[in-house]
């Protein structure tokens, strides 16, 4: 039986640079990260602004950056920046546009109208990012709002903020809305992106918050430091063992010649595990072919 084979964008990390920061986006072309976010919001000073933007549109269009996944995150909306960075950023036509704190299902199509109205190519995709109680409670309105959404991005340090709650590991206290977010996100099919780990020393508590977003589901993790990138790959990659289990499992589905139910070390596998051993394979290969 021969499938239609579902092409991967791997997200497994993302990483935030400022974009007016000249050094970062440098070393960004020799990073290994599968995407890069070049921001124009918290990690750019008011003064810094008008030239980050510039850079940002310059660097997007440049194809200096090879088969890097690379986004420009404007200012939000209602900002004084938004407008502008919204026609530098179509203009430019980078892989995706992040947008901050966006709220519900019409400030998703005013961004697409604004995008379209601006020159974005159709590949320009608008990502959004979702950091606000609001936004969690209306989050699978936004994920059917538009076709050119192609992915959430949890703001992790916004929402722990708006909840007034804290950073803890294992973060307990935010679970619920990143599931919450998986959920829209899976039902409409877009990509979904944790939200980045503050301590960028602190080795063993980041790559435990990459297994535990990878457990729960998460194309990838953002990002805020190059020293984060190899964890982050690492953790969002099938293991070799996990290759192998699914390599195992669909050689066995396929000698039980139809039956409707087969075993695989002492598991029940059904058609529904071949199709998740299968879309583990497709990873893999994604992956194996950057
Ligand atoms: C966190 C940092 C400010 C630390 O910077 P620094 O002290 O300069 O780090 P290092 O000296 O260890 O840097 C080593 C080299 O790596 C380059 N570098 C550092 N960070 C980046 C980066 N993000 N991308 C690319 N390159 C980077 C340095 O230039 C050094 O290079 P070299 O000298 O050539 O060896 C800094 O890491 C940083 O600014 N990080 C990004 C911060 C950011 O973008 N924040 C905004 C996004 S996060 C967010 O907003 C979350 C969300 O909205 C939410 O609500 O949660
Ligand atoms: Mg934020």
């Amino acid at each position: 039986m021969t499938r239609e084979k579902t092409t991967f964008t791997p997200l497994r990390s993302v990483l935030y640079m400022p974009s007016s920061n000249e050094r970062a986006l440098e070393k960004a072309k020799s990073l290994a990260c599968d995407g890069l976010i070049l921001d124009l919001e918290d990690a750019v000073a008011p003064d810094a602004k008008p030239p980050a933007r510039e850079a940002a549109a310059a660097a997007a269009a440049s194809g200096d950056y090879g088969r890097r996944t690379v986004a420009i995150r404007v200012n939000g909306i209602g900002t004084e920046w938004h407008d502008d960075d919204i026609v530098a950023a179509s203009q430019a036509g980078p892989a995706a546009i992040v947008v901050p704190k966006v709220g519900s299902a019409a400030e998703v199509q005013q961004l697409v109208a604004a995008m379209e109205q601006a020159g974005a190519p159709d590949h320009t995709r608008l990502w959004a990012m979702i950091e606000t109680p609001g936004a969690i409670l209306d989050v699978l309105a936004i994920a059917h709002a538009s076709e050119r959404l192609g992915a959430f991005v949890l703001g992790t340090n916004d929402l722990v903020k708006e909840l007034y709650a804290e950073h803890v590991p294992g973060r307990a206290p935010i679970l619920p809305s990143l599931h919450t977010v998986l959920l829209a996100g899976r039902a409409a099919g877009i990509a979904v992106i944790d939200g980045v780990y503050n301590d960028v020393k602190d080795t063993e508590g980041f790559l435990a918050e990459c297994d535990q977003g990878r457990q729960m589901g998460f194309d990838g993790k953002t990002l805020i430091h190059p020293g984060q990138v190899e964890g982050a790959n690492a953790a969002f990659a099938p293991s070799d063992q996990a290759v192998e289990d699914a390599r195992g499992l669909i050689a066995a589905f396929e000698d039980g010649r139809g039956a409707g139910v087969v075993t695989y070390n002492g598991k029940m596998v059904e058609n529904l595990h071949v199709e998740s051993a299968r879309r583990t394979l497709d990873i893999h290969e994604a992956i194996q072919a950057l």
